[in-house]
């Protein structure tokens, strides 16, 4: 494993109410014990309306956990209906912010120009975006994945310097991965990963490259979290469908056999 401190994320999608939302938290911080917790970075990013009661127990009872948001506006307020920002997010107390997922980029029709600006609210605001690229099924097949996802990657990144990028976490979704129970191997990890860090090499230069955070997401559970994690160059996980269920969740963020205890 690498020096970069892991980092399990759970996106819930739009998964849960705000009671669920606190039974869920709760349920995860008493599941994980305090050295657990310190060898990897746990992260939860509810859907906004949950935001305030994640917030409030986190804060209150001090857990050790981060939380954040699945989505931000790329303006900081104004006559945007629907949209919730940077600035609001922040008051929030917000860490992480997921950009670039692909179901925003398929049923919102967020083009590499709009995640592009949605990295720069975060980064503005000073929330770490967790920068989401992948390929689909027939980029796969048609072996283009790692020129695919490093061109997301470097259209994502444009205008954004390396004093901006210091904290920026990518994570590595592919699509045909997501929710389908289809996880990439190991290997499959490895490659684009490796390439998306070379990528960041490319932009920023080795040292940023090296200490920069990248996950891989795509089916993740706590059968296959060890094989993920064992590959030199991926850092941790960005998981849906099984972040809602806190034992199942518990057990992954549990995968190291030093933190087992
Ligand atoms: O953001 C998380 C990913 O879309 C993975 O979702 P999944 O673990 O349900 O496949």
């Amino acid at each position: 494993m690498s020096e970069r401190r892991p980092l399990i994320a759970g996106n819930w999608k739009m998964n849960l109410n705000h009671l669920e939302a606190i039974a869920l938290t709760q349920k995860l911080a008493f599941s994980l014990t305090e050295k657990q917790l310190t060898a990897v970075e746990v992260v939860v990013l509810p859907p906004f309306v949950d935001l305030r009661s994640v917030q409030t127990l986190i804060d209150a009872d001090k857990l050790l956990l981060g939380y954040g948001a699945q989505d931000v506006s790329p303006f900081d307020s104004g006559a945007y209906t629907g949209d919730v920002s940077g600035v609001m997010l922040a008051k929030l107390g917000c860490s992480y912010v997921v950009v670039g997922h692909s179901e925003r980029r398929q049923y919102h029709q967020e083009d590499d120009a709009v995640v592009n600006s949605k990295v720069k609210a975060a980064i503005k605001h000073k929330i770490t975006p967790i920068l989401c690229v992948g390929e689909g099924l027939d980029v796969r097949e048609a072996g283009a994945h790692v020129a695919h996802t490093t061109a997301q990657l470097a259209a994502a990144l444009d205008g954004v310097t390396a004093e901006q990028a210091a904290k920026l976490v990518v994570a590595y979704e592919p699509i045909w991965a997501i929710g389908t129970g289809r996880t990439a191997t190991p290997e499959n990890a490895q490659e684009v990963v490796a390439a998306l860090r070379a990528q960041l090499a490319e932009l920023y230069g080795a040292e940023l490259a090296g200490a920069t955070r990248v996950l891989y997401g795509g089916s993740v559970k706590s059968a296959n979290i060890a094989g993920i994690m064992d590959q030199p160059d991926v850092d941790g996980a960005l998981v849906g469908g099984a972040s809602i269920d806190a034992e199942e969740f518990a057990r992954i963020c549990r995968f190291p056999e030093h933190v087992s205890v």
